[in-house]
């Protein structure tokens, strides 16, 4: 893993903004997965600010969406994405992808949703936000490293640190839709974004602990191509030692 270190939250962002126009810039055709949460906003902003790069060649699947909540609901991660990041590039809509909460069928979604990516090659570059007890995407403590996407229940701690976003904590979904470890696993290309001081327990243990399915994130540890960019409050005294294969 290959760790980059920005002063703070907005050269963070910076950063990721800039590598991603860069392989927009590279590859026009891109497959990108992305993520919700406080932690992409500014870089999404960034992207948006930047008129060079365009995105109509470019295809998007996320990461995650809550069930229950519709595509106009401004909690869910649809409305998210559009505010963010897609109402104000030049991608078209039927290059978007994000799974559907509301759907009646929700295993057909799953289904369908993973079978969206493989017709599309799979994804070039997954970028991740990093929860607090290490899940990515909504893959909680637990969930086996095989899964595709599936429906998972949300620990109590995951709604509680999504509650800043709602009205009140019991509005908070209890269940989502998100990618599975495998389906973020097999991206050719990973990205993480981590800032700030709540996030320095998770980082220490991404870098530094032993990779096992109760820290969802540690599997990353295994993928050959994966970037994390974290400001300095995350990383704290972390240090950069390099991971030994037999640490793990
Ligand atoms: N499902 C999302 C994740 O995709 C996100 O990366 C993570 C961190 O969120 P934040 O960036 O707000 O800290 O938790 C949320 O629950």
């Amino acid at each position: 893993m290959k760790i980059i270190r920005a002063k703070d939250y907005q050269e963070m962002s910076k950063i990721a903004a800039n590598i991603l126009q860069d392989k927009i810039n590279e590859h026009p055709a891109i497959t990108l997965g992305l993520a919700t949460g406080g932690t992409p906003e500014q870089t999404y902003a960034y992207l948006s600010e930047d008129t060079q790069t365009s995105f109509e060649h470019v295809t998007t699947f996320n990461l995650d969406e809550y069930i229950g909540l519709s595509p106009t609901n401004p909690n869910s991660y649809h409305y998210y994405m559009n505010k963010h990041l897609f109402s104000k590039v030049n991608i078209p809509t039927e290059q978007i992808f994000l799974p559907n909460g509301f759907a009646e069928d929700l295993l057909e979604e799953c289904r369908s949703y993973e079978q969206k990516i493989k017709q599309h090659n799979g994804i070039d570059l997954q970028l991740l936000g990093l929860g607090q007890n290490g899940h990515i995407g909504f893959n909680e403590p637990g969930t086996s490293f095989e899964r595709h996407t599936h429906i998972v229940s949300l620990e109590p701690s995951t709604i509680e640190a999504n509650a800043r976003f709602f009205d009140s904590i019991e509005e908070v979904p209890k269940q989502a839709i998100t990618m599975g470890i495998a389906s973020i696993m097999k991206s050719k290309e990973i990205l993480v974004l981590v800032s700030g001081k709540a996030k320095n327990a998770a980082l220490e243990q991404l870098m530094h602990g032993k990779i096992d399915e109760q820290f969802p994130a540690s599997i990353l540890n295994t993928h050959e191509n994966v970037t994390i960019i974290a400001d300095e409050e995350a990383l704290g005294n972390i240090t950069f030692m390099r991971r030994e294969a037999n640490d793990r």
